[in-house]
């Protein structure tokens, strides 16, 4: 396989980036009017129009003969097949494991990895079940009200993101998450609970994550300091971690931890027991849901034609946007109030993944990988930074999303909303140009050198892309198919970039330093030997004021 760049599609991809050059989306509308039939896929209950999309068909031919050329469908069926593509760490990428409910042996290094998953549901069933009923309960025997979920990054993203989007299902169980060190954000939670009725729920792949084992040490205190015994802690203190016998050392009970593998990477991890808070926020029976729309887009992206396929068109128009237009950037506009959260949840899942700028065997890229991933909730944007979307100088494709349905329907707001989302996008492909402008203006008492001024501030040059993602209704399964869409499109990208997706190396060397600058903050007498900078500021720090 030759190298990305030197791909026969590659070379038509730069033609047809030359081509497009000369057309716009409002004229490719007005040319074609199946354009958005034509453009558009369903899939495990979404719809995506991708209509909006600075494409014509040699340019989609060129990026699916890219998909085929760059090996994606082998290396897809790799991932699913439990190979060690993690190749940096060694470990096998099998989030799509958890959501399996069809095969029954999946072998990872030769071992069934399917029986332990299902025991691990079943566990999970089993204590979520025994939480609502009411038959497991605090030290003083009342029923839990509260639950506090500790931990960060991928062991903290995904439960929290999928809690607050499935918040009409939730049961009487109040969900506090925690994740920063900064005492202030546990000490307020702290603040709201009953240490007699508060669950905990403690997530740390790894188990060595300074910021959660704080949380949760800083929790077991106030725990104990409200008049529990440390007998009363193993009622109300449970873990999930890979590594099992460091939750046991560090005190929890053994009963109470509940396993996920070396094979699931954090970020993608909500589907194993990290998921717990969302099953304790929602009911198993909705977690279930939710691991049943994933599996449905899992199987969508191993058997859908590439031309069909909602993952790999996604990924092939972020990597188009990416590698030839030098777009730096990507905007995921949430146009719904529980899903708010999912701008910081697919930022932590692309960004982690594909901001490698070495290639699978160390050699640097020559071509863009990851863009920055931000976002936010319609229609609040409308009112901050669309303004640069819409006029500033940067490219920046935008993904709308918008279930049809909203699960609070007030009077006219679910049609305002909606309108909003669909004007927006429009916005964004048609443009005003400068005769629109001006024609605006006339009659309005301008000037000729006023009106051609003011014109030109109104020119809005369109042409910038934007898929539409739609569901029925945000439920548990299109939640669960929605995350699972992201995941895979993440993997796309990462594959025909030839990088490691699955690893994150660059947060190594932070963690390091981190813990050199504590013990100089902590020291008796400090040696002071970083640099100038960081030993003035750490000399800041130890006097307590600037
Ligand atoms: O689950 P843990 O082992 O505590 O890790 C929590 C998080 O911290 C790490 O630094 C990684 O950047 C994340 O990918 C991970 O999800």
């Amino acid at each position: 396989m030759s190298t990305l760049t030197q791909l026969p599609a590659w070379q038509q991809l730069s033609q047809c980036r030359a081509r497009l050059e000369q057309q716009s989306l409002r004229q490719a509308f007005a040319d074609d009017p199946q354009r958005a039939e034509r453009y558009t896929v369903r899939a495990a209950g979404l719809m995506l129009d991708y209509a909006k999309n600075r494409i014509d068909q040699p340019t989609l031919d060129a990026l699916l003969a890219l998909a085929e050329q760059g090996g994606l469908p082998q290396l897809r069926d790799a991932m699913f097949a439990g190979e060690a593509i993690n190749n940096t760490e060694g470990r096998a990428v099998l989030h799509t494991a958890l959501r399996n409910r069809q095969r029954d042996s999946i072998l990872v290094e030769g071992e069934n990895v399917v029986p332990e998953v299902r025991a691990t549901l079943a566990k999970m069933k089993g204590f979520v079940e025994q939480i609502h009923n009411g038959e497991r309960t605090g030290y003083t025997g009342q029923a839990f009200t509260d639950v506090i979920a500790i931990g960060i990054g991928g062991s903290f993203l995904g439960p929290k993101v999928a809690t607050e989007a499935l918040r009409p299902y939730a049961k009487p169980l109040r969900m506090h998450y925690v994740a920063n060190v900064d005492g202030t954000a546990l000490a307020e939670k702290l603040k709201k609970v009953d240490p007699a009725t508060t669950l905990v729920v403690m997530s740390s792949k790894s188990f060595t994550t300074q910021e959660t084992l704080a949380n949760t040490e800083s929790t077991r205190d106030w725990f104990l300091a409200s008049g529990a015994s440390q007998a009363d802690v193993a009622k109300h203190f449970v873990a999930v971690s890979s590594n099992v016998p460091a939750a046991v050392a560090f005190g929890i009970d053994a009963d109470n931890v509940f396993p996920m593998w070396d094979w699931v990477g954090g970020r993608y991890s909500l589907w194993s027991a990290i998921g717990l808070p969302i099953a304790l926020a929602v009911g198993f029976d909705h977690f279930e849901q939710l691991l049943a729309g994933a599996e449905a887009m899992d199987r969508h992206f191993c058997e859908a034609p590439l031309e069909q396929n909602m993952p790999v068109l996604m990924g092939l128009l972020a990597l188009w946007y990416d590698n030839f237009f030098d777009a730096q950037s990507q905007v995921i506009l949430s146009y719904d109030h529980y899903l708010r959260g999912l701008p910081a949840y697919v930022q932590q899942l692309d960004m982690e993944s594909n901001g490698k700028g070495v290639d699978k065997e160390g050699n640097p890229v020559d071509y863009r990988t990851g863009p920055v991933i931000w976002g936010g909730e319609g229609t609040n944007g409308q009112h901050a930074y669309h303004q640069l979307l819409h006029q500033g100088t940067a490219l920046i494709p935008a993904d709308f999303i918008l279930p049809l349905n909203s699960h609070n329907p007030l009077g006219r707001h679910h049609n305002m909303l909606a309108a909003n989302c669909l004007a927006q996008a429009q916005a964004l492909m048609q443009g005003k140009t400068l005769e629109e402008a001006k024609a605006e203006l006339a009659g309005k008492g301008l000037s000729e050198t006023e009106l051609d001024t003011l014109a030109k501030h109104k020119v809005m040059p369109g042409n910038r892309p934007s898929n539409t993602l739609l569901m029925d209704q945000l439920t548990p399964a299109t939640l669960g198919a929605l995350i699972a869409l992201y995941e895979h499109r993440t993997f796309v990208q990462g594959a025909l970039w030839g990088i490691n997706s699955f690893d994150q190396w660059g947060v190594e060397l932070g963690k390091v330093l981190g813990n050199a600058v504590l013990a100089e903050i902590e020291a008796e007498n400090p040696a002071y030997q970083q640099d100038s900078s960081t030993n003035a500021l750490i000399a800041c720090l130890r006097k307590g004021h600037i």
